[in-house]
């Protein structure tokens, strides 16, 4: 094939026996830059598969850093506003600290393409209450594609969980390969699943680098701690580097 009918990085030709594959680690789509961080909440993005703990952990943060930082929750659905009623249901945070973001779109759409929507939330929290220390914004469940612009938050946590499998983690893609962190969650159904947390643990450690990965249970650790270690010590770097 001539240079110039090349196709697009990343993605082979159309002959025969080939595989079309694109460069999971390839995260360039963002074309949104890096907020600006004076003067504002550090966001933290929390992303990953359908199902996987994303409200039961900005629950857990929710009641375990209430106390200690000042705190707002934006959460994506795609036609609901079920992330957030369940939140206010439970009255992890006053209601007035939840806001709703309907996508009527692939989650990963309103987190990294058009993030409008989810700034608009995110700053509408901060002129509300106009000390906050952090807001967390939760996708929409997604694949293991999802990222979050780096114009819409200044971490991004990533969960998968053990329920599908120990193959999960070596299956990569940008959530699992380049998150800040990334979660293990729902350790306690290994041993229902016949999941291996060793072979988990192992493939994300190989995968990531040197970037963190917490495994954990909500249901033996309601209140995540590692996982709120994690986010303060964020906040704290976040805060020194403006
Ligand atoms: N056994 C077990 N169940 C968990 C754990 N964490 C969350 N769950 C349960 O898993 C289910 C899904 O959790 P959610 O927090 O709603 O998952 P989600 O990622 O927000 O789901 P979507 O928003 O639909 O993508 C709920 O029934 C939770 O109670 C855990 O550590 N162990």
């Amino acid at each position: 094939m001539p240079p110039e009918q090349s196709p697009p990085t990343g993605q082979t030709g159309h002959g025969h026996g080939h595989v079309i594959s694109f460069d999971p680690t390839v995260t360039d789509h963002d074309h949104h830059d890096p907020a600006p961080a004076g003067g504002r909440a550090v966001r933290i993005g929390i992303g990953g598969p359908v199902g996987s703990g994303k409200t039961a952990l900005v629950a857990a943060l929710a009641r375990s850093l209430g106390e200690r930082v000042r705190l707002a929750v934006v959460t994506n659905d795609i036609y609901t506003t079920e992330d957030a009623d369940f939140l206010r249901r439970n009255a992890v945070l006053p209601p007035e600290r939840v806001e709703a973001v309907q996508t009527g779109c692939c989650p990963h759409t309103a987190i990294r393409d058009d993030i409008t929507a989810n700034l608009d939330a995110v700053e509408l929290l901060e002129e509300r209450f106009g000390d906050l220390d952090l807001v967390l914004v939760e996708s929409g469940g997604d694949n293991l594609t999802a990222v979050f612009s780096r114009g819409l938050v200044d971490r991004q946590i990533f969960v998968v969980d053990v329920a599908g499998g120990d193959k999960v983690p070596r299956k990569g893609g940008p959530g699992v390969t380049t998150a800040d962190l990334l979660v293990i969650n729902k350790t306690d159904l290994a041993p229902l699943v016949g999941a291996d947390l060793g072979v988990m643990t192992g493939d994300a450690a190989r995968i990531r680098g040197e970037l963190p990965v917490i495994a954990q249970s909500l249901v033996e650790d309601p209140g995540a701690g590692d996982v709120g270690a994690w986010v303060l010590e964020q906040v704290a770097a976040v805060r020194a580097s403006v």
